[in-house]
């Protein structure tokens, strides 16, 4: 049996009926092989639960945090309150707005606390995972191979596309 990677990316949602819509930030983490811890927890309904997770983060290990909600989407914001580690911000799609109230709430921080936003949906959450990858990939060679290696088979699948596109045009 492999060895479990170890937990280098905290993936947090505002709620449970956020994950059918996000867990692609699990997929892309998984298809790399990073570690991932994932929990529910709201800068709304359990602030004091966010505020000790962010702050603590550090010392488990933790290298980035995920925070993905929606509508009034302030964890992302609160979490980059909390601690030093880099936050991605993930907007969740809304039934009502669309979206862009995760969004808008989201990207709009003040200055000195960053939070980089992902888009919403689209490829919103496995782009929130690559990003990760990505930061990790600075401190871990291997890592950063296999990314290269994904950036060499996205040139190969796209160019093949265009290939086939061209011939289909020469028809
Ligand atoms: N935006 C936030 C926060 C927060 O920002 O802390 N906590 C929950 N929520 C969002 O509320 C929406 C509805 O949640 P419910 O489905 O539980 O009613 C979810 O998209 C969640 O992310």
């Amino acid at each position: 049996m492999s060895e479990k990677p170890a937990v280098k990316v905290g993936i947090l949602m505002g709620s449970d009926s956020d994950w059918p819509k996000i867990n692609g930030v699990a997929k892309a983490l998984e298809e790399f092989g990073v570690g991932y811890e994932a929990h529910v927890m709201s800068a709304h309904r359990t602030p004091h639960i966010v505020g000790e997770f962010a702050t603590t983060a550090v010392e488990r290990g933790l290298k980035v945090i995920i925070a993905a909600a929606g509508g009034a989407a302030h964890l992302a914001g609160v979490v980059a309150a909390h601690t030093t580690l880099p936050v991605i911000g993930l907007p969740v799609p809304t039934p009502e707005l669309g979206g862009l109230d995760s969004l808008l709430s989201t990207v709009q921080m003040p200055g000195d606390v960053p939070v980089a936003s992902m888009a919403v949906g689209m490829g919103g959450p496995r782009n929130a995972g690559l990003f990760a990858v990505q930061i990790l990939s600075l401190s871990d060679p291997e890592l950063a191979a296999k990314f290269a290696e994904f950036k060499t088979k996205l040139v190969d699948k796209i160019t093949a596309k265009d290939a086939k596109f061209q011939e289909s045009l020469a028809k």
